[in-house]
Parts: structure tokens; C-alpha cells; sequence
């Protein structure tokens, strides 16, 4: 089965090498190719180039794309999306007032979500899931790691990554999976944190090991929640079992959680809304990836992370939605690029190189996945007619993805 699109208006992210990652002033940079077509095979891209040099080529099915732009599906490297039910009384009582963190403290936020899905089965959760990533993959999200995290007892956390498995199973889009073992403290566990943490390390890692449910150990690093001695012990142990560490680190507060993510050798620190100058030592020279997350910025009212700052610096940065029932209960990868740029000030160029194959890099995917590279995973978006790429960003809020394409399929 071939598939070619000819009269592209404009092809973004076209790699000629397959490069994995975009850093510093590089980001600036989105190779593109006008008036071009894009010949699919199977699930794989197997060539591209101007219309002009498109004349003898033939294919089963052709997709016109005139006055369209195209480019790879969104690489989202940072979700919940397997969670039960949600929460929006406790958006109605941020609106009344209460803070992000006084609704944690009497027992809402990650507890009232794990209180949720202890009681839900997993077929139901499977069920609210795959809805979500329906409609996530509409929106052109073609690869996504997700975590667990609102389980919060063993068997809790190996029915959301059992959830997390039969989607990857069931879906084509590219699906990986975090076992974000402590993620909160349990009610059980209030005044025994270090409790919590042993039945994570003995028992919660080999579990989900044992049954081969996740590729990352995630850790949610902040004050109230998880100290840098907790963290340091939650990785190593997830290390031991071979598991690579991501992060959620200075949501709310710095107080050195990069470093040490990076001295564990994390693929990525995320969030990262705080940041000091130390932080963005210990980030460079290093294979760890930032990731910023704006839609939890814009719906909590806290600082952008400061990609400026990341980017000028020399490093790399992705975007990810964080889509979760608490804090950002969007997984649109269309408005993290737009919000990018109106509020983290980053160009169309940038937010969407970090959309795309930096996104990739993040979920260690960027061999197969988030550029337009002669080998790669055929998962593409095609837009409606637009002037320019720029009005990707620029009309924030319209939907203006055509065509969604995973693994050669049209979705
Ligand atoms: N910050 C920690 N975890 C999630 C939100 C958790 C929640 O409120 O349910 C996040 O990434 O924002
Ligand atoms: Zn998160």
C-alpha cells in the first residue's frame, strides 16, 4: 500500500539525516520544503521532495494537499491520561478561591483521583482512556507516554499500567509508559512516608518489572510531596531494575531536584516552572532533556517555565500537554504550541521543533518518530489551508488539522 501527497503547500521538520535532538539556536531552525509531496509506503516514509520532481511517481491512494501544510504528528512526552472520572469541583473551588495546594492538603488533588481509581474497574478505566486518546490522536498527537501515578497502592498502580498496556496494544499511535511510583503520599501512609517509599522500592517496582508494565520511573520531587533523599532512593531502585528516570521537578519549588535528576541520568526533568541559574548548569553538557508543560501554567495561574532563558543557554527544550485531571485537564498539543509562543515567548520555528522531534527525544523515540526523515513512522497532520505555519500558533484556539495519518493509516 503506497500513499502520496502531492501540491503540499509547505512540508515542515524535513530531515534529510536522521537528527534526534534540537538544541539552543539550532531550535530556531525548522527545515521545510515548499511545494512538496511525501510518498508513504506502508507505515514508513520513503521519500519526499519538490512537486516538480514528483511527475512519475504512482501510488495506490493520493491525498491533495493544495494551500495545506504538513508536518509529523505531535510528540506528547508527558501525560496522565489514564485516570477515573475528574475533578472539576476542585476547579469551581480554585475559582472560589482555594489554592492548587490548600485543596491537596485536605486530601483533594492526586488523593482524590486515586481514591477514584481504586474504586473503578479497570474495564471502565480502559474505557474513559482510549476515549481520551481518541481524542488526543484527532488532535494530532501520534506518540505519548503516560503514567501512572493515581494508584497509589500496588495493585492500583499495575491496573493503570495494565490500562496503559492495552492501549498501546490496541492503538497504533506510539504509546510509552511511566511508572510514576510516588507521585503522593496515601492517606494509609500519612504519618509513615518512609513507609510509602519502602512498599514502593520492595514491592511496587519489582512488581510492575516482573510484569514488564513500564519503560520509566518518574518521581514528583516537591515540597509536601517528595524530598531529594526520597527521590534519590525511588530512581536508584527504579535504575536497578533497569527502569530510566523522568522527573516532575520545580513545579512550585527549586530546590536542587535537576541535578539530581541529571547525576541519575533522567532522559527528561519536567515541569520546571522554578528555575535557578544552578539548575541550568547542571543541565548543560548532559543527554537530559527540559520539558516545559504551559497548559498546566495557564490552568493553575503559576509561572511559564522560563523556555528563554532554557533555549539561550544552549540547551534543548520539548513541549507536553501533562493532560491529568487535576492540573491540566487538556491534551491538546495544538495549544501548548500556541501558548509556547504567546506566553513562553517562543518562536513558531522553536515550539514546534520541540513539539515534534525534541518531544520524540524525550520519550526516547526519535529514531522512528517527530520529523519528516526518509525510515521514519509515517504519523503526519495535514492542516487545512493556511497562509503560512506561523498561523499554527497564531490562531490559537481553532482546530485547523485536516488530516491526522498514523503509521501510514489515515486516522
Ligand atoms: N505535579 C504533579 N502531578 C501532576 C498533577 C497531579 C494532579 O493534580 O492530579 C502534574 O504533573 O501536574
Ligand atoms: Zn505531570
Amino acid at each position: 500500500m503506497t500513499l502520496l501527497i502531492t501540491n503540499i503547500k509547505e512540508l515542515l521538520q524535513v530531515r534529510e539525516t536522521n537528527v534526534t535532538v534540537i538544541k539552543g539556536a539550532d531550535m530556531k531552525i525548522l527545515p521545510t520544503l515548499k511545494n512538496a509531496y511525501l510518498l508513504i509506503e506502508h507505515d514508513t516514509i520513503v521519500e519526499y521532495g519538490s512537486m516538480t520532481d514528483c511527475i512519475d511517481i504512482e501510488a495506490d491512494k493520493i491525498i491533495d494537499a493544495s494551500g495545506k501544510v504538513v508536518l509529523p504528528t505531535w510528540c506528547d512526552s508527558h501525560t496522565h491520561l489514564v485516570y477515573a472520572g475528574n475533578r472539576v469541583q476542585e476547579f469551581v473551588d480554585r475559582i472560589n478561591g482555594l489554592s492548587y495546594e490548600a485543596i491537596a492538603n485536605r486530601g483533594g488533588g492526586i488523593l482524590n483521583s486515586a481514591e477514584k481509581l481504586q474504586n473503578i474497574s479497570e474495564d471502565e478505566l480502559y474505557n474513559q482512556s482510549a476515549e481520551r486518546l481518541k481524542q488526543v490522536i484527532k488532535l494530532g498527537t501520534g506518540a505519548i507516554e503516560i503514567k501512572s501515578g493515581y494508584g497509589l497502592t500496588v495493585e492500583a498502580e499495575l491496573k493503570m499500567l495494565r490500562v496503559i498496556k492495552r492501549l498501546k496494544k490496541d492503538f497504533d499511535v506510539k504509546v510509552k509508559a511511566t511508572l510514576l511510583a510516588a507521585h503522593a503520599i496515601p492517606k494509609a501512609y500519612k504519618n509513615n512516608k518512609e513507609g510509602f517509599i519502602d512498599l514502593v522500592v520492595n514491592e511496587m517496582i519489582p512488581a510492575v518489572v516482573n510484569e514488564n508494565l513500564a519503560e520509566y520511573i518518574d518521581v514528583f520531587c516537591e515540597k509536601g510531596y517528595f524530598s531529594l533523599e526520597d527521590t534519590k532512593r525511588v530512581l536508584e531502585a527504579g535504575r536497578q531494575h533497569g527502569l530510566i528516570p523522568k522527573i516532575h521537578v520545580n513545579q512550585f519549588n527549586a530546590f536542587g531536584g535537576v541535578a539530581l535528576a541529571v547525576n541519575n541520568d533522567a532522559l527528561s526533568v519536567d515541569h520546571l516552572e522554578e528555575l535557578n541559574t544552578e539548575d541550568i548548569e547542571a543541565l548543560k553538557n548532559t543527554n537530559t532533556i527540559p520539558v516545559a508543560l504551559p497548559s498546566c501554567s495557564y490552568f493553575l495561574s503559576i509561572p511559564y517555565t522560563p523556555a528563554r532563558q532554557l533555549i539561550d543557554a544552549g540547551l534543548p527544550l520539548a513541549l507536553a500537554t501533562d493532560y491529568n485531571p487535576g492540573s491540566t485537564p487538556s491534551g491538546n498539543m495544538n495549544f501548548v504550541v500556541s501558548t509556547a509562543c504567546i506566553k513562553m515567548k517562543m518562536t513558531p520555528e522553536e515550539a514546534i521543533n520541540a513539539a515534534t522531534i525534541n518531544g520524540a527525544y524525550a520519550m526516547g523515540i526519535s529514531n522512528t518518530h517527530g520529523s519528516i526523515c526518509r525510515g521514519k513512522k509515517a504519523n503526519i497532520i495535514i492542516t487545512q489551508p493556511i497562509p503560512d505555519y506561523s498561523y499554527l500558533p497564531y490562531a490559537f484556539g481553532d482546530n485547523l488539522i485536516d488530516t491526522v495519518i498514523i503509521n501510514g493509516q489515515t486516522v
